[in-house]
């Protein structure tokens, strides 16, 4: 009998029409498989290569499907899906003063409300195929926990703001909050803490540089929403006598733990500086769209070679965490605005969604493409519906074509947490039920 020389593997993803890698030379493998053992992948190649080399107890023929990397979503508030179509069709200023910064007062007091509102984000997201978000709010700890119940990795930034908020009444305190936050939450593989200065307008420049303080002694990502919308601009100039970007520039805080959120107004020096001092942008469209800020002049960001990430934004403003949306929108919004097919192509916006939004968040050594040695966090989009056939090429149905209900497999890890397009590590029906009820009291006030 010939003897087996094949290595022992924990899972075997084999026969899938398309692997898309997303990794830097953009490899796509026909009739590919994957190898992942003790959570990492170990190899990716033609099935008939890998089959010979490895073998598995657990096999998945994935026939019919196109395997790739899970969706890093780069800017999410996964508590706010309380408050999905709460206050539609407002400007940003109306909407975040008028309408939620009152409603996370009445509501977002109760850490049980942040996690459950965080358990419903999480639980659409890794439906929808995301497996890496980073979030910005208050009670961040809850959200952490929310997202290692779902099994589902995230940037848990904890909200900093110079006025009272849910989980820090006393502004005196934000500092000790964020340090509070900082030694509560211990750092894992699926866990990084980091912190989130609000915006310009609400962060003073004491703020500002002490949060960014410590986010480079703790070396953490700095999370800001920065030149969101022309209000800002000017409301910022008037104050400060500069644009939001110079004003950061001259506290000396644009750096490589910076991410800013939006930067729909950036000038080219601003983006030039950010360019220049290593800092990463999210661009977050549809968002932007609804509530009118404006939009991000992303072909600019791409030949500058600026990192950029794509977000969703919170629910309240997008109204949904779909990642297969968002990159539609992405990738189609600036070719109607500069009237140019050419911008933003599928392969370039599919990179910001993968490989390019964990190089933003500071993890690309871990996920965000299908290489041997990164976190087997793998997502498996059905092929075999009228709206992805025929198929000639699998990045433009992933960009222009495919839905977030196309995901039937999702695992983060190595651990299979969506099967079939059922949720394996929580009940969403039950966390359903819960926001539910919570709504009808959220509408009777
Ligand atoms: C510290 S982050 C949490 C804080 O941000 C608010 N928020 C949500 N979306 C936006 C946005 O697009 N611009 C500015 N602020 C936003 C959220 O309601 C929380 O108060
Ligand atoms: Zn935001």
């Amino acid at each position: 009998m010939a003897e087996d020389r094949s290595i022992a593997v924990d899972l075997l993803l084999t026969n899938a029409d398309f692997v898309v890698t997303c990794d830097k030379a953009h490899r796509v493998i026909k009739n590919g498989a994957v190898a992942v053992k003790a959570g990492k992948i170990s190899a990716v190649g033609p099935s008939h290569e890998i089959i010979a080399q490895y073998r598995s107890e657990v096999q998945l023929d994935m026939s019919g499907h196109i395997l790739m990397p899970g969706l890093v979503n780069c800017h999410v508030h996964a508590p706010m899906t309380l408050f999905r179509g709460l206050g539609d069709d407002l400007p940003l200023e109306k909407w975040l003063f008028n309408l939620i910064f009152p409603a996370e007062s009445r509501w977002m007091r109760s850490s049980e409300n942040v996690y459950l509102g965080a358990l419903l984000a999480c639980s659409e997201m890794l439906l929808g195929g995301t497996t890496t978000f980073c979030d910005g709010y208050f009670f961040e700890e809850q959200v952490a926990l929310a997202a290692e119940a779902a099994g589902i990795r995230a940037v848990v930034a904890q909200g900093i703001l110079d006025f009272p908020t849910p989980d820090c009444p006393n502004p005196e305190r934000r500092f000790k909050r964020a340090e509070e936050f900082l030694s509560g939450v211990n750092q894992t593989d699926m866990i990084f803490p980091a912190l989130f200065c609000h915006a310009p307008y609400t962060c003073s420049p004491e703020t500002i540089g002490t949060i960014h303080s410590l986010c480079r002694h703790h070396n953490i990502p700095f999370l800001m929403h920065l030149s969101e919308t022309s209000e800002e601009v000017n409301s910022v100039k008037a104050k400060y006598g500069v644009t939001p970007g110079r004003l950061l520039q001259s506290l000396g805080v644009i750096d490589r733990h910076c991410i800013f959120i939006h930067g729909v107004w950036l000038d080219d020096d601003e983006l030039k500086t950010i360019k220049d001092r290593g800092s990463r942008l999210v661009h977050c469209p549809e968002s932007n769209l609804k509530l009118a800020s404006g939009i991000a002049n992303v072909p600019k960001w791409l030949d500058l070679e600026i990192p950029f990430g794509i977000g969703t934004d919170g629910a309240a403003s997008n109204n949904n965490l779909d990642m297969f949306g968002e990159m539609r929108t992405a990738a189609q919004l600036h070719k109607g605005i500069f009237l140019d097919p050419t911008l933003c192509n599928a392969a370039e916006i599919l990179h910001s969604a993968t490989l390019k939004g964990a190089e933003v968040l500071g993890l690309e050594p871990l996920i965000g493409s299908i290489e041997p040695g990164k976190y087997a966090d793998i997502i498996a989009l059905s092929l075999k519906s009228p709206h992805l056939t025929p198929l000639y090429d699998p990045l433009s149905h992933i960009v222009y074509a495919a839905k977030a209900s196309d995901v039937r497999h999702v695992w983060v890890g190595g651990k299979q947490v969506v099967y079939g397009g059922t949720l394996l590590s929580v009940d969403v029906q039950d966390i359903i039920d819960s926001v539910e009820k919570l709504s009808r009291e959220i509408l009777k006030k």
